[in-house]
């Protein structure tokens, strides 16, 4: 028997899946959700020479006389364990050591997909508490961190204090307390939300176990006064008196009240806060609850109360729950790959009170920022802070960098970072790259746009993913985005969140005094190439690629980005009728092509298709300005199917003859060719032509037609899991990116900031 988890209501959950998929999703191709890949090549003897005995000896000594150097020769200062006993597992109660094998594995590929923290899950079968603080701690010296996970209360409390005072790495019960800062985060943005302090705010909890009380510890420190906050259990309300199924932990929330049911406890309530199970609250119960109520409902993996449900009786609750499938997702994913991240890169002895705060902090603020466009797509549904946007969502990718940063901050203010971090803006930086290798590469373009900020022309503002683009542009300081489009752009901005969309200088064609000028510049441009006057006009009001080329050429911006209404070739066209080639050079475009270790220029993907040998010659050149500009150090391979007129072929002139040119042309770079991707790439193959004057592998591949060029660079991405930067055109007399018709913001933030920074000259 199998039956469908996602809900079918109006408002209804955006994930469904049957039962028999999920199932089939773990069961699938490797058992499971995690492996283990090695981080050094394991290919020749060598190899294992060094990575086992005899060479693995020398670091194993050098551990023995000195044992932070673990840190330096081993995983460990990445490497976190996910342990559990299974006593708590989510709130489907205390099913054994085994079946919560698939949470840990859970929370342990969450670690690496959001934080590149290395993490194993590892499953203890004892519900005996001095077994299991015995077992962790022997652990040490294999870990940078230990995160407990759904270990039920109270036992969890003395495990994780214990194990906290025995062991010098960070220790950290993610129920409660990466549980605790997400819900801080939301119930600070809910306060907000709703115009309410929290010194004034009447909070239910229901549950007492490891979520609801250390929730319960944090909203009070953030202020909320111990007398207005209930909690309930298993038993009803516990209130002081109350001796049946109590314990120090719950005792001490323990209030003076007269009601005795969760009923009675949340009429009037401003905030309930659900750590308990699937159910626990009802429509009436909501209904009890004062105007604009906060319901987070968080039992996983079915909530309190489905969202539905409180919004058909109270269409003015603001409603969380711990589900990725519905709005508000206040879960500890959002807290403890970042938490880690933070506190592993100071080297932490711990994860205090001040790392909490900081996090929830950090989180908070996050909800209230314009959200990243890949980010609203990811989840089909665009955010902006309010009732169904609280809390970022999960892929943010701007959580690795604020709430790290935020953490290692407190860590270092608190005295408990071993390591602390010298540059800050650096490390951020790094944050960055971690997830996305193209970061590392772009960082030359980020701090040249951002040292002389440029005027960039975005032609399509009235574009939605090309306003986005303009406001991350501007917000993050690459340059100023001069946009073109009609006067409701501004409208839009404001729907996006700019809350001063009159400070965006906005260009339109139909009111714009530049029009005549701009009529008169490209009529002498035009006229003998067979365009009358009128056609110029025409041209001037209604193309936006024209009108924004000529703001360049005329001075008013520096640089210009589009492409994402047309056609590539078209808009190049566009662009051609008002602007020329830089003096001597050949336009064409580069596609860079990053993965973890390696980045390569690709080039001619977009204009010429089949270049002459001087064009070839020429592309060449103007790439390796382009990837020196990128801090790389070119050299070149001109590719063909053939190495060094082997197989013979009537294509290969034009390659062969753009090598020569090149010799003529006494360059300061490397190049070869014509030879074959695996001589220009793989250094054992590249053995067989000693002679190349290449002296490793190439980075500018000069491809010999558009057709090769084109195919490459769209299969390596597509198959071979490399992230794409580009096109970027390259040999125009001004920066002119022209994007595809369906890159992204941030694809073309980054195009924008390549135009700003002058690297695509
Ligand atoms: N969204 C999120 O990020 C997270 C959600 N959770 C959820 O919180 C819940 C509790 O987890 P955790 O604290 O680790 O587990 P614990 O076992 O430590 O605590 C469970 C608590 O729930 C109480 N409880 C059980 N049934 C009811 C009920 N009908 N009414 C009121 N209280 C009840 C128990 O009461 P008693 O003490 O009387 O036994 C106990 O206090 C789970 O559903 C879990 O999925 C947990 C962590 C993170
Ligand atoms: C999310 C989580 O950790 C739990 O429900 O237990
Ligand atoms: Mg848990």
């Amino acid at each position: 028997m199998f039956h469908y988890v996602g809900i079918a209501m109006t408002e209804k959950s955006n994930v469904e899946f049957s039962e028999r998929e999920a199932l089939f999703f773990h069961a699938t191709g490797r058992p499971g959700k995690i492996e283990i890949i090695a981080s050094k090549p394991m290919a020749t003897q060598r190899d294992l020479s060094l990575a086992y005995s005899p060479g693995v000896a020398v670091p194993v000594r050098a551990i023995a006389e000195d044992p932070a150097t673990a840190y330096d020769y081993t995983a460990k200062g990445n490497l976190v364990a996910v342990i559990s006993n299974g006593t708590a597992i989510l709130g489907l109660g205390n099913l054994g050591a085994l079946a919560s094998k698939p949470v840990m594995e859970g929370k342990a590929v969450l670690f690496k997909r959001f934080a590149d923290v290395d993490s194993i899950d590892i499953e203890l079968k004892t519900e005996d508490v001095d077994r299991f603080i015995d077992a962790v701690e022997l652990m040490e010296p294999s870990f940078g961190g230990i995160n407990l996970e759904d270990i039920k209360a109270p036992e969890c409390f003395v495990i994780e204090t214990t194990l906290k005072e025995r062991m010098n790495i960070p220790v950290f019960h993610d129920d409660q307390h990466g549980t605790a800062i997400i819900a801080a985060a939301g119930v600070i943005n809910a306060a907000l939300l709703t115009g309410r302090d929290m010194k004034d705010m009447k909070v239910v909890v229901n549950g007492a176990g490891a979520a609801s009380i250390s929730c319960t510890e944090l909203i009070k420190a953030l202020g909320v006064p111990n007398e207005n906050v209930i909690m309930c259990d298993s038993k009803g309300v516990i209130y002081q008196g109350r001796t049946e199924g109590m314990n120090q932990w719950k005792s001490a929330h323990a209030v003076k009240t007269d009601a005795r049911t969760l009923t009675e406890a949340v009429k009037g309530a401003d905030v309930f806060l659900g750590l308990s199970v699937a159910g626990a609250m009802s429509q009436d119960m909501v209904k009890s609850m004062a105007a604009n109520p906060i319901i987070f409902a968080m039992a996983n993996p079915d909530p309190e109360i489905l969202p539905p449900d409180a919004h058909a009786v109270r269409p003015d609750a603001i409603v969380a729950t711990g589900r990725s499938d519905f709005p508000n997702q206040v879960n500890n994913v959002l807290g403890f790959p970042f938490i880690f991240r933070g506190a592993l890169d100071v080297r932490a002895t711990g994860i205090n009170e001040a790392m909490k705060l900081a996090a929830a902090k950090a989180i908070a603020d996050l909800a209230r920022e314009q959200v990243p466009e890949e980010v609203a797509k990811a989840y089909g549904r665009s955010h902006s802070f309010g009732p169904d946007y609280i809390i970022p969502a999960p892929f943010d990718p701007r959580l690795m960098e604020v709430v790290p940063a935020a953490v290692a901050q407190a860590a270092m203010d608190t005295g408990v970072a071993q390591k602390p971090i010298a540059d800050m803006a650096a490390y951020r930086d790094s944050l960055k790259a971690r997830l996305n290798p193209t970061t590392s590469v772009l960082t030359s373009a980020y701090e040249l746009a951002k040292a002389n900020p440029k005027r960039v022309v975005f032609a399509e503002a009235e574009e939605e993913v090309v306003l986005r683009a303009a406001i991350q542009f501007r917000e993050l300081g690459y340059g100023i985005p001069v946009l073109v489009g009609r006067d409701h752009v501004r409208d839009k901005l404001k729907e996006l969140g700019v809350r001063d969309p009159d400070s965006f200088e906005l260009h339109n064609s139909v009111n714009s005094p530049l029009v005549p000028e701009m009529v008169d510049l490209l009529y002498a441009r035009l006229q003998r190439r067979g365009y009358l006057r009128r056609d110029c006009e025409r041209m001037v009001n209604r193309d936006r690629n024209i009108f924004g080329s000529l703001l360049v050429k005329m001075g008013v911006a520096d640089a210009m980005i589009s492409g994402v209404t047309r056609p590539y070739g078209q808009t190049l066209r566009e662009v051609k009728r008002v602007m020329d080639p830089a003096a001597g050079r050949t336009p064409f475009g580069i596609h860079v092509m990053v993965t973890k270790d390696k980045t390569v220029f690709l080039a001619d993907t977009t204009v010429h298709e089949r270049p002459s040998a001087s064009e070839l010659a020429d592309i060449a050149e103007g790439t390796v300005a382009v990837a020196r500009r990128m801090g790389h150090d070119p050299r070149v391979a001109f590719l063909s199917y053939s190495n060094f007129g082997n197989p013979p072929g009537a294509f290969l002139d034009n390659v062969r003859d753009a090598v020569k040119l090149l010799d003529q042309r006494d360059v300061d770079f490397e190049y070869e060719g014509e030879m074959t991707p695996d001589a220009a790439l793989n250094p054992t193959v590249m053995k067989n032509y000693p002679f190349s004057r290449l002296s490793g592998p190439a980075n500018v591949l000069v491809m010999p037609g558009l057709q090769s060029a084109n195919i490459s660079a769209k299969l390596l991405r597509e198959l071979g899991g490399t992230s794409m930067i580009g096109p970027v055109l390259v040999g125009m007399e001004k920066s002119v990116q022209i994007a595809t018709m369906s890159s992204n913001a941030s694809e073309l933030l980054t195009l924008a900031v390549l135009a700003a920074g002058g690297i695509a000259l």
